[in-house]
């Protein structure tokens, strides 16, 4: 069965009997089942590859969450529901889409989750390069909502990247121009680093992904994408003009309400996936997130990893990236000789 669209058929994704979806689980980044998680990759826009972080990273990670909020909110709220409204909320970040910290944050634990060898083979499984770089993100926790609607995140569809220039763009140097200015100063420069994948002549695959660190069901909210969606995109850019009126052909996020893709919103769908699990989708796929109506709180920590030889990644870029890095490891007491593994200082762009 498809579900349809106007214009796109988006194809049903496979499930399983508890209503996660079909997830790979991967020996190293060129075993048999990486092959079928890329195919899996190419017609769907995401895959889910299980069992990336362990049971108690994932519970280290949720701890680490309550540890920025509690910063963020000057108060101890995490054993307290009742404390988890919306005035002592407004101060933990993108409240509306329940993103935790308005930039990239910087504790040991979200910077040491970044070496996780089962992450690095899961997107050098879908990128086919294990000569990778990590970006720096943060974290995404949705409040329980079934009893408090007031806490609900706004559930929606989006885009980390300009999709009329993307099609009307004839090379990358406007991604080239953008990323050679980065500074690495502010953290919001790593957040601009995410949102440039170029235009579509050049065609490079720039992938995103987060790791799930609770059971998540379609009624606790997160995640959810357009099946399909990568290879619909140049044809929907094109089809939809008029919007570049509304966002400019420079904007890097493109959020679209439900009125102006009804057909979009109807077709996306709930990325179910079990604690440890991590969703890669391509760049290019609309996605965002849905909201929670379950009891239960959605924890997430958000990637993205591209190749190490990426032409904007020039030696003068990667030496002020490589520094800031070593900046924010030294604030958390993280020795990058000891604490950060081989594998971590090729990922973090570290000297070896
Ligand atoms: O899982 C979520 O909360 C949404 C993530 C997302 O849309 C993004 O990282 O761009």
């Amino acid at each position: 069965m498809m579900a349809s669209t106007t214009k796109f058929q988006s194809p049903v994704i496979p499930r399983d009997s508890d209503g996660f979806v079909k997830s790979f689980t991967l020996s190293s980044y060129n075993c048999p089942e990486a092959t079928e998680a890329r195919t899996f990759f190419e017609k769907y826009g995401f895959v889910v590859i299980a069992n990336v972080y362990t049971p108690e990273q994932c519970n280290d990670t949720i701890s680490d969450i309550w540890n920025v909020i509690e910063s963020f909110v000057r108060q101890p709220v995490r054993n307290d529901e009742q404390l988890w409204t919306p005035e002592i909320w407004s101060r933990t970040g993108i409240v509306h889409e329940g993103i935790i910290g308005g930039a990239s944050l910087w504790t040991r634990q979200i910077l040491l989750n970044r070496q996780t060898p089962a992450l690095h083979t899961a997107f050098a499984s879908v990128l086919g390069t294990e000569n990778l770089l990590v970006n720096q993100d943060r974290y995404g926790m949705f409040r329980p909502a079934k009893k408090h609607p007031e806490r609900s995140t706004t559930t929606n569809l989006h885009l980390d990247m300009n999709p009329w220039l993307y099609i009307d763009d004839d090379d990358n140097s406007h991604q080239l121009e953008i990323l050679s200015k980065l500074r690495y100063k502010s953290d919001i420069d790593w957040i601009t680093e995410n949102n440039e994948p170029g235009c579509a002549k050049v065609g490079e695959l720039h992938v995103q992904g987060l790791v799930n660190l609770a059971d998540n069901l379609e009624e606790d909210g997160g995640f959810w994408l357009v099946p399909g969606f990568h290879k619909y995109l140049p044809q929907w850019a094109a089809d939809h003009r008029e919007m570049l009126n509304i966002y400019g052909h420079y904007n890097q996020f493109i959020m679209i309400g439900r009125k102006y893709i009804p057909e979009l919103y109807d077709a996306a769908c709930h990325i179910s996936s079990r604690a440890g699990s991590a969703i890669l989708w391509d760049q290019r796929t609309m996605h965002g997130s849905r909201a929670n109506c379950s009891a239960r709180p959605r924890y997430a920590q958000f990637f993205k990893m591209f190749p190490v030889d990426h032409p904007a990644m020039t030696p003068e870029r990667a030496e002020k990236r490589s520094k800031a890095i070593m900046v924010k490891l030294q604030a958390v007491n993280i020795d990058p000789e000891t604490d950060i593994t081989p594998l971590g200082r090729k990922l973090f762009g570290l000297a070896t």
